[in-house]
């Protein structure tokens, strides 16, 4: 693999897998599927796709996927979760149905669907700190925000114009990256680029103590 990227995950349970698997091969990087724990555990960063956060978290449960993903997150594997991304790597959800299943690990409260029936979708400028190069155009598609930031949270973007204005819809936690929009809808890597580098900065599995990998081969870690 010398010469190569790293190996990132797309979770594809369900969503825009192939957009993201597409901006990541942009980026450098070695994109691949994820669906089972052992795909998983042989990844070196991890991306979870918009969709539908409710669907994503029941069918990742179905198969037995959540617990190992909520492992790999605890156990420092970097992820960038992008719309219903962000739903699930929130540690607070407002608007959830009761029981739905995230994985958490980021320190913030998201409203799900937040900015209302009336705007479905929209589009709107935000700049993103650490991406270089102006602002993004950013695709907003029933997603959520961020209401509340933990004081670990680093606040990267927030919407610029309009009744959004203000609100928080780039974060990121040590390796843990949250958009509420699609970047991977744009045809703009900047934030692929963001989050490939933090993956190039852990790309070892030695700090990890629970990859959730269903050979049991490294079972006893975090738990
Ligand atoms: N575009 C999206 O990913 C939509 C997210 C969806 N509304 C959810 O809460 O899961």
């Amino acid at each position: 693999m010398t010469g190569r990227g790293p190996t990132v995950g797309v979770l594809a349970l369900q969503g825009d897998v192939r957009e993201h698997l597409a901006a990541l091969a942009s980026v450098g990087a070695v994109g691949v599927p994820v669906r089972r724990p052992a795909e998983l555990a042989a990844v070196q960063g991890l991306v979870l796709p918009g969709g539908e956060s409710t669907t994503i978290g029941l069918v990742a449960a179905r198969t037995g996927l959540l617990e190992p993903l909520r492992a790999a997150v605890r156990a420092g594997l970097p992820v960038y979760g992008s719309c219903a991304g962000m739903v699930m790597l929130a540690d607070r959800v407002v608007g959830a149905p009761a029981g739905q299943h995230t994985i958490g690990g980021l320190d913030v409260t998201v409203r799900r669907n937040a900015f209302g029936r009336q705007v479905d979708s929209f589009e709107s400028t935000v700049e993103v700190d650490g991406v270089p190069g102006g602002p993004l155009h950013a695709v907003f598609i029933r997603a959520p925000w961020v209401e509340q930031a933990g004081a670990g949270v680093q606040v990267l973007g927030r919407v610029v114009a309009g009744p959004a204005a203000g609100r928080i819809v780039a974060v990121r936690q040590g390796r843990l990256v949250a958009t509420s929009f699609h970047p991977e809808l744009t045809g703009d890597t900047r934030v692929h680029d963001l989050f490939v580098q933090i993956v190039r900065e852990h790309p070892g599995r030695d700090d990890r103590r629970a990859d959730g990998a269903d050979d049991g081969a490294s079972e006893g870690g975090v738990r």
